[in-house]
């Protein structure tokens, strides 16, 4: 066994947490060999839900369990970890776009990415769930000015998966088969999934499928499954969302697939044209704990377009947002 390592989860208490916590603890994200110590955040009045929730962790007598701290307050939770998923916030309802939560989710985001930059690891892996992903990933960011930019991501990762998925059962191959798929943008009905560079099974995912399909099935489909589980559901995606952030941490921590990459919502640096100051979805490979944006995809005029049409989304949560960065 390794020496333990420290993940905050904030939200813990919530229906994505719940699902979350446990394959943390069992060893899911960063493997059977690595201990886990689990920092959990909720606000006051959650913290007897959570109490509960703790004691079914003990009752699992996980072996890479290896402590837990609980608290209401972030400079508590976030001291010397080296892994924060920011999953509290509200979730959207029927007929609500993400970025209608900007205004309930986004003071949130501020504090906590405040508390990170004075208490966490150096090196620590933000990855920031909470809707708007992205947008709230940018305001955590711009409130850690000790840490470096590249630590804060946000998840596109359900999204990703949910592509592989969609053109597996088109194509009637498996998931695994699915190989560089890209959400590129924002975690919203503008996000781009491109499918130009993906292989099925070796085979290019464009000659297998036709073009109307792609572009009125299988986009719309991607983009709107969000609100297709709350709609089903009556509540938002949550084992699946859990999921996904256990495949982006444990890519980030322990790399991708040779020949493959994942999709990550990073900070733009200009790359594929988009303009720093956002993060934005790309695609990314990953070795030794550092990402790195897959350079050199030819775009053409129908995904160039997409770009566009989700980059200037982005800035445009941005401009809403601006007063919750430090200094501002
Ligand atoms: N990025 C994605 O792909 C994705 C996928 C699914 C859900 N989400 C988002 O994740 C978020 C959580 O979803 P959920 O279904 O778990 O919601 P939920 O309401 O079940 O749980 C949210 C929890 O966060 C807690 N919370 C609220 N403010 C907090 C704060 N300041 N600090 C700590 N905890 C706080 C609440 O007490 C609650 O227990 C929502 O914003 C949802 O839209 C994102
Ligand atoms: O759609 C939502 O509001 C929840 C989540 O972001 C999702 O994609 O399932």
């Amino acid at each position: 066994m390794k020496a333990p390592v420290r993940v905050a989860v904030t939200g813990a208490a919530g229906q994505i947490g719940y699902a979350l916590l446990f394959r943390i603890a069992a060893g899911d994200m960063l493997g059977k060999d690595q201990p886990v110590i689990l920092h959990l955040l909720e606000i006051t009045p959650a913290l007897p839900a959570l109490q509960g929730v703790v004691m079914e962790l003990n009752d699992c007598a996980f072996p890479t369990l290896a402590g837990v701290v609980t608290s209401d307050d972030p400079n508590v939770a976030f001291k010397d970890v080296d892994y924060a998923l920011l999953v509290g916030s509200r979730p959207r309802g029927p007929g609500m776009e993400r970025k209608d939560l900007l205004e309930a989710n986004g003071a949130i985001f501020g504090p906590q990415g405040k508390a990170l930059n004075d208490h966490a690891k150096r090196d620590v892996k933000v990855l920031v769930v909470g809707n708007p992903a992205n947008t709230n990933a940018l305001i955590a960011q711009q409130n850690a000015p000790d840490l470096d930019p590249k630590c804060f991501t946000a998840m596109v990762r359900l999204d990703h998966n949910r592509g592989l998925s969609q053109l597996a059962e088109k194509t009637g191959k498996h998931s695994s088969d699915v190989k560089k798929f890209t959400i590129w943008g924002n975690h919203s009905s503008t996000q781009y999934p491109d499918l130009h560079h993906t292989l099925v099974d070796g085979k290019p995912a464009l000659e297998l499928v036709d073009q109307s399909w792609y572009e009125k099935d299988f986009i719309p489909t991607v983009q709107q499954r969000g609100a297709a589980i709350i709609k089903a559901r009556g509540a938002s995606s949550a084992a699946s969302a859990a999921s996904a952030a256990i495949d982006h941490i444990r890519n980030w921590a322990l790399g991708t697939a040779e020949g493959d990459w994942v999709s990550m919502g990073i900070p733009s640096d200009g790359s594929y044209g988009i303009k720093p100051g956002v993060i934005f979805g790309y695609p990314v490979t990953v070795k030794n704990g550092k990402y790195e944006i897959v350079q050199g995809l030819a775009i053409n005029a129908f995904s160039q377009a997409k770009l566009d049409a989700t980059e200037k989304e982005l800035f445009e949560e941005r401009a809403a947002v601006e007063h919750l960065f430090a200094g501002k």
